[in-house]
């Protein structure tokens, strides 16, 4: 197998019908340079729409976002060659990676469709019209029919859009400011659990510290009820033995006085 040179590749250009109304500036190192079309398909687009680009329209491919992009060329590659397509890598440098295959069968006939990923740290540009395609040909050593399903493909095909429509594309800029947001978030729940920990420790401290206030109160109280009962028992005491004497004395008051009285009558009698 043989790759077509510059020269071969006009020939085959003019004779083939290969690309109708190509234009030979175009012909490069080997290859033909195919160009951006009219129709995309963005994940980013918010709409699972097709987008259709205006001539020298530009579209935007957001990073971690996949996109698919139709050529505006309508290849029709002889029975008897195959042919080999990737993207520039002025493009790839960027960040833009091919997802798709990269060979054309034999006798295959249409627009050909690139499935891109955008890897890069930035929004890759791309404007229609623009040469980001180049397709190599090579001689195949017997003729081959193409009968697949690709045949004719004018459109995007809406299988890969509905493959690419099943969920959200975060990309991984996005995904770092919600880290970064929930990483926030976590600190300032930090700083509230450490604040409510602390309010709970105060609260604690201030409880154990009313206790033991309370027992101590406790503890003296049970004590100072105790000395006022002694204290009331040694009084009772005192007032008894004050009484007894009280009673001794006016007992004794009444003696003197029965004797007095005895002592008058007896000075009396004499
Ligand atoms: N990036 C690409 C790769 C291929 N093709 C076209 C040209 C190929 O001849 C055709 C079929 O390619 P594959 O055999 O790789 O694809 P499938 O297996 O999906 O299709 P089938 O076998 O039905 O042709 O699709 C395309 O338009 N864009």
């Amino acid at each position: 197998m043989s790759f077509l040179g510059n020269k071969a590749i006009l020939d085959c250009l003019k004779k083939g019908k290969v690309i109708e109304a190509f234009e030979e500036q175009r012909i490069k190192n080997g290859a033909y340079e195919l160009s951006l079309g009219e129709q995309v398909f963005l994940t980013n687009s918010g709409s699972k729409e097709i987008k259709n680009v205006e001539p020298q329209g530009v579209i935007h491919i957001e990073p971690g976002q996949f996109a698919l992009l139709l050529t505006e060329e309508t290849v029709k590659i002889p029975k008897d060659k195959i042919a080999f397509i990737s993207i520039k890598a002025k493009i790839k440098f960027k960040g833009l990676v091919n997802v798709s295959g990269f060979h054309v069968d034999p006798d295959f006939k249409g627009k050909l469709l690139f499935s891109v990923y955008n890897a890069g740290p930035a929004t890759i540009v791309l404007k229609r019209g623009d040469n980001y395609f180049p397709m190599w040909l090579a001689e195949l050593s017997e003729k081959q029919n193409y009968k697949g399903t690709h045949i004719n493909q004018n459109s995007i095909p809406s299988s890969p859009i509905e493959a690419l429509s099943q969920g959200e594309f975060n990309s991984p800029q996005a995904l770092m400011k919600e880290i970064g947001q929930s990483n926030s978030r976590i600190t300032s729940l930090e700083k509230d659990n450490k604040a409510n920990n602390y309010i709970a420790i105060t609260a604690l401290g201030f409880v154990f510290a009313l206790l033991l206030k309370l027992a101590f109160d406790f503890y003296a109280l049970d004590k100072g009820w105790d000395k006022a009962i002694e204290y009331n028992k040694k009084q009772v005491n005192i007032d008894s033995i004050i009484n007894q004497r009280l009673l001794d004395k006016k007992q004794l008051l009444q003696e003197i006085e029965l004797l007095t009285v005895k002592k008058d009558n007896l000075i009396k009698t004499k």
